[in-house]
């Protein structure tokens, strides 16, 4: 067995908490994982809305303090729309194993995101545990495309902030 590489950031709003929950206890079991940070919502009667847990996990993974994540909301979309804003940070919504092969190994996503309100538990726990079992390839001829991705992100930022410096 390797060691265990994987430092998890979890993150759900009420409507993906339980969901959230399930996927603790079995990454918890997973000898892959080694760390799983949970940023809230910690019951499924807390109102906090999405965006403010999932840019919480995805400034974590900015941090270099968690190196994947697994966000759930209702649908997915929300805490992905929500954690993409962070710089650095790839999120996508993947609600079947090639789509979530791809995130990986196409995009080199380190957050996953799923809808409890859109498919199973069971299917949703599988996917989880898929995501931890690929690793990107830095030398793929995907990653010039990633890092098109990264660059159309570093030249929004500064003209965000030649916006912000002229007001
Ligand atoms: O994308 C948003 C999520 O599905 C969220 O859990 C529910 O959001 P809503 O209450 O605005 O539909």
């Amino acid at each position: 067995m390797t060691d265990p590489q994987w430092r998890v950031v979890l993150a759900a709003d009420e409507a993906g908490y339980s969901y959230k929950e399930a996927i603790k206890a079995d990454l918890l079991k997973d000898p892959r994982v080694k760390e799983v940070l949970d940023v809230g919502v910690g019951s499924d009667t807390d109102k906090t809305a999405y965006p403010h847990v999932a840019v919480a996990g995805a400034r974590k993974i900015a941090a270099g303090e968690a190196d994947r994540g697994i966000f759930v909301c209702g649908t997915g979309m929300g805490v992905a729309i929500a954690a993409n804003k962070v710089p650095g940070v790839r999120a996508s919504v993947a609600h079947d194993s090639f789509s979530v092969e791809r995130l990986v190994l196409s995009n080199d996503a380190q957050v996953l995101t799923l809808g409890e309100r859109v498919i199973g538990k069971e299917l949703a726990r599988r996917l989880a545990k898929e995501f931890l079992g690929y690793v990107f390839d830095p030398t793929s001829a995907s990653a010039a495309k990633v890092d098109a991705i990264t660059g159309y992100e570093t030249l929004a930022n500064t003209d965000a902030d030649a916006a912000a410096s002229s007001c």
